[in-house]
């Protein structure tokens, strides 16, 4: 477990280059399988990226692994969700019990779940298959005072990186992160908007399901907050301890850790999102390694994309989070992977290249 103890500098030093030369070769042998150059659009681009990721010319991204990390939001205080906080930690046993949209994908594309506690409100200490690394019982609202510590914040990346690496460890060749945790949407909006510049009437979406009017008060609220709390955009650690959330910070972690080890990182909707922007702006290498998975419906997960400059895989119309929508895209990089692998060539097959100048 190498990876488990390094800490939050030693993780960012360690995510490399793309590997040009493996990209190469992937796309040398792309152009000699039995059809029209680029006739297969994304799926090209994507395994070329994928042998970059990896180092690997025919690249291997099987099995993946699923990172779920559940904390509370003290500003559920302000009524800035359609649900309760228990329903958090109620999850969580969801999770546990194999019962979620989470559990249902992940089996579906024999992924492993691995699930971390990072800071729920509820004691979850006897559920069987849930990892405790509480680093305190919810954040604080940040309507009012700060989320947490730098250093709880330093702890949650942490988990974060811990889940990833074991998860690495134990044969994962791609990483999807996940998410529970009532709120979220909330600190996801105000980081956005403190990243991309962009106002929380134009990012702020109805979350689990907020009508128009608690809507609107939502993005006046995270207006608030954010002129009380001041986050510094150059800074992740002073944007995660004012306005984050303890599952965001973990996920970060697991998305720097995947980087260092050369794993795809699939990224699910908007709260993964704005946890990969974090992780960028701790290593900017990190960029290459991410993969879009989906769009979310939540209005501020468009800006985030531009943001990263990524171009999501699939449009579901989905907003749930759980890393439900990268799980779902997971098996386009399988189609990307076997295509490259297990096509003819020209050659092999025995087929006449084209006729006519390309
Ligand atoms: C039953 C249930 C299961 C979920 N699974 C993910 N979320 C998603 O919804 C929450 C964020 O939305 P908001 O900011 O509006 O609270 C997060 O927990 C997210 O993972 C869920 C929400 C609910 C209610
Ligand atoms: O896109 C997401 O990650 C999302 C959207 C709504 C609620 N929870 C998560």
């Amino acid at each position: 477990m190498e990876h488990a103890s390094m800490s939050l500098e030693q993780i960012c030093a360690k995510i490399g280059d793309l590997d040009q030369a493996s990209g190469e070769l992937a796309k040398q042998r792309l152009e000699r399988l039995t059809k029209p150059p680029g006739s297969l659009g994304r799926l090209e681009t994507l395994v070329i990226q994928l042998a970059e990721i990896t180092g690997q010319p025919l690249p291997r991204i099987f099995p993946p692994g699923i990172a779920v990390f559940a904390g509370d939001h003290g500003i559920v205080a302000e009524g800035v969700s359609a649900f309760p906080q228990e329903v958090t930690g109620q999850m969580v046993r969801n999770f546990a019990a194999g019962g979620a949209a989470i559990n249902v994908f992940a089996r579906q594309i024999g992924a492993k779940l691995d699930i971390t506690d990072v800071g729920t409100a509820a004691d979850l200490s006897e559920v069987e298959g849930v990892r405790q690394r509480k680093v305190r019982e919810g954040t604080g609202n940040f309507a009012r005072e700060d989320a947490m510590s730098r250093q709880e914040a330093v702890e949650a990346i942490a988990a974060g990186i811990e889940s990833a690496a074991r998860l690495i460890e134990e044969g994962a060749e791609c990483i999807i992160p996940g998410e529970m945790g009532i709120g979220n949407t909330t600190s996801s909006t105000a980081i956005a908007a403190v990243i991309t510049g962009r106002s929380t009437e134009e990012l702020t979406g109805a979350g689990t399901g907020l009508n128009p009017d608690a809507r609107k008060r939502k993005a006046a609220l995270i207006q608030r907050a954010l002129e009380a709390r001041k986050p510094d955009p150059a800074d992740a650690l002073d944007i995660i301890s004012k306005i984050g959330g303890l599952e965001i910070a973990a996920m970060t972690g697991a998305i720097l850790a995947a980087a260092a080890r050369r794993k795809p990182v699939l990224l699910d909707g908007f709260i993964c999102g704005v946890a990969a922007v974090l992780a960028v702006k701790l290593a900017s290498g990190v960029r290459g390694y991410l993969i879009a998975g989906h769009r979310s419906q939540e209005p501020g997960h468009e800006a985030v994309l531009e943001w990263l400059g990524l171009e999501p895989l699939l449009d579901l119309q989905l907003r749930l989070g759980e890393g439900s929508g990268a799980a779902v895209a997971y098996p386009l990089l399988e189609s990307a992977v076997r295509m490259l692998a297990e096509m003819a060539t020209f050659e092999s097959a025995g087929i006449s290249g084209a006729s006519s100048p390309s």
